[in-house]
């Protein structure tokens, strides 16, 4: 089965039952009921029963349903995995982690549930948030440490608080943050998630910055209202054209392989196979299946 697409992960406020109700028809990729900042402190306990009792009754058709809690530090980070882990949504967002000790005391929680409820064969993944100096600097551990984190993101509005910056939209304060957070990452065969782009009435601003966070390695993008669904996926589908070129690559080096060739010119331009393995990325984003051929080609 083909890997699930992130591009467009959608933040929901854990306390808005209208918002929820229609979450499986937004068209995102993902949603994010958000148990954490979108939700006040007053609503923390309300907002909590509400998100189980969706889980439990909602349609949410083929969208990724994300749970985010409060960090365990919290007076509610406990009381989040106590409610949410038995109903086993698709992930859970872990907020504000800084260390392979975090993971390490969040898991024991998430384990335990799991074994008091019987859940004997967990598919829940977990998606690190780091938002934090600390965090970044440890990324490469965090992203290291645990089998089932599968996704890791950036949180730009926390980060640039807690480094004591201005968050611009040129991304300047957290460009370092970005790049270190997806070389960990890949490193470790993640899914890397971007942040929120704030202003939902800039949509020019937000293309701008899911393009550019495509072009460093990012799989998606946190996302803050429906609005921003259609432009985030216009970026990062591939064009016509890149999927035409792509396919033209592919079949090239099918042919090439065969005849015992390894590398070609397409246009007066190499190709060889990290060439293909790209032109590969851009087929099944658009959802062209190659696997056959690609076992005939042994590419990988
Ligand atoms: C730093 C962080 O942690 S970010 C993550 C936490 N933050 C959030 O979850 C915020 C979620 N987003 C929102 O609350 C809102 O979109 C805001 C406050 C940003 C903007 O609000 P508005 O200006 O009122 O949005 P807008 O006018 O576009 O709303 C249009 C419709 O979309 C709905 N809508 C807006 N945001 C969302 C959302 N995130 N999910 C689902 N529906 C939404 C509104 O309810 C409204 O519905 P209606 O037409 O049936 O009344
Ligand atoms: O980008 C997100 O996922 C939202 C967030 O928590 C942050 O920016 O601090
Ligand atoms: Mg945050």
């Amino acid at each position: 089965m083909a890997k699930k697409k992130r591009r467009s992960m959608l933040y929901i406020p854990g306390n808005n039952p209208a918002m929820i109700q229609q979450a499986g028809v937004y068209g995102c990729d993902a949603v994010l009921l958000d148990l954490e900042d979108a939700v006040a402190l007053n609503q923390k306990d309300a907002a909590r029963i509400l998100v189980r009792s969706m889980l439990e009754t909602v349609n949410f058709y083929d969208t990724e349903v994300c749970v985010r809690v409060n960090n365990m530090q919290t007076p509610f980070g406990l009381a989040d995995l106590e409610e949410i882990v038995p109903m086993q949504p698709d992930n859970i967002r872990f907020p504000k982690t800084e260390s392979v000790q975090d993971v390490k005391d969040f898991m024991k929680e998430v384990r335990r549930i799991e074994k008091e409820h019987g859940i004997k064969n967990p598919k829940m993944t977990i998606h690190v948030m780091i938002e934090t100096a600390k965090g970044v600097a440890n990324v490469y551990d965090i992203a290291a440490c645990e089998p089932r984190v599968d996704a890791i993101t950036i949180g730009g509005q926390d980060l640039t608080a807690d480094m004591g910056i201005v968050k611009t939209p040129d991304g300047a304060g957290i460009d370092y943050a970005r790049k270190r957070i997806v070389m960990a990452g890949k490193a470790n065969n993640l899914d890397v998630l971007d942040t929120v782009f704030a202003d939902v009435n800039d949509e020019e601003g937000l293309k701008e910055e899911t393009e550019y966070i495509k072009k460093l390695g990012f799989a998606g993008k946190a996302l803050i209202n429906p609005r921003q669904v259609d432009p985030v996926h216009e970026v990062f589908n591939p064009s016509e054209n890149e999927i035409r070129k792509a396919y033209r690559v592919y079949s090239e080096f099918y042919k090439n392989t065969k005849a015992g060739i390894g590398v070609f010119a397409i246009d007066g331009k190499m190709i060889d196979a990290p060439v293909v393995q790209r032109a590969i990325t851009v087929l099944e984003y658009a959802n062209i299946d190659i696997n056959r051929n690609r076992k005939k080609c042994r590419l990988v």
